[in-house]
């Protein structure tokens, strides 16, 4: 296994937009545009796309000479083989694509990626030398019923604890509670404030106080350009994982400039 050995990770504000399946390449297209076009000045947090794969390409090309990272939504944990439909690190390597998200919760839920799997995806990632954005959060059951510290602590336990402290500046946390996602009801920021602290303390425990200080958090569940200030303005919250107001160009720089 190789595992670069220099510590050297910080803590960054960032913000990711999640185009999840939507856009198809003339879409994808005109949003680039906008974005390019409305981005006048360098911005202060590091600004990353995720397209779906068949736009990863043409993202990154038109992306190349910004400073904007573009992200694959998913990847498969093998290298290669007979797994249709699949995409590998080294093929999103191939084309310049080195962040990836894992363990976003639609893929949990709707396709059944556990925290085994999610483990391994990561792994996987991290072998490759890829940065990774790690989703978890809770559903509305779990908050309800009181659970959701311990829920979220099992996700990052099970798919991330056992990862050595060397590799935790190609991570990235998502904090995204399941029943704020795409719904427009937004944790608040004292709810998100919370589990982020929550988190950094688990990341202590389980990791180490240097990745506790130095890991982004970012909150993603209804991030809007007018919620967005109040969010990122929390001690824990580094930053946002951005769907439905990502494919809106004015929205998402909004969003991208709340810091
Ligand atoms: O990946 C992004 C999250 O699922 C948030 O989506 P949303 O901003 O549409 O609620």
């Amino acid at each position: 296994m190789k595992y670069k050995t220099k510590f050297q990770i910080m803590r960054d504000h960032i913000v990711a937009g999640n185009w999840k399946m939507n856009n198809d390449l003339a879409e994808t297209q005109e949003l680039l545009g906008k974005l390019k076009l409305q981005m006048v000045k360098e911005p202060e947090a590091t600004v990353m796309v995720a397209p779906s794969f068949t736009n990863l390409y043409p993202t990154f090309q038109s992306l190349k000479d910004t400073p904007v990272i573009v992200a694959a939504q998913n990847m498969h944990e093998s290298e290669k083989g007979a797994f249709t439909g699949e995409v590998s690190a080294s093929m999103l390597k191939s084309i310049g694509v080195t962040t990836v998200i894992i363990g976003h919760s639609e893929r949990r839920a709707l396709f059944n990626e556990t925290n085994d799997i999610l483990a391994k995806k990561v792994q996987a990632a991290i072998e490759n030398d890829m940065t990774v954005i790690f989703c978890f959060g809770e559903e509305l059951e779990d908050r309800k019923s009181e659970k959701h510290f311990n829920l979220v602590e099992k996700q990052l336990k099970e798919s991330l604890f056992q990862l050595p402290q060397s590799v935790w500046k190609n991570i990235i946390l998502a904090y995204e509670p399941v029943w704020a996602i795409g719904t427009g009801e937004t944790a608040s920021p004292e709810q998100a404030q919370e589990m982020h602290k929550h988190v950094r303390e688990l990341l202590n425990k389980n990791v180490g106080k240097e990745v506790a200080e130095a890991t982004s958090i970012l909150y993603g569940g209804s991030v809007k350009p007018n919620n967005a200030k109040e969010i990122f303005a929390k001690e824990d919250v580094d930053g946002g994982l951005i769907g439905g107001a990502s494919l809106n160009a004015v929205d998402f720089l909004e969003i991208v400039n709340s810091f």
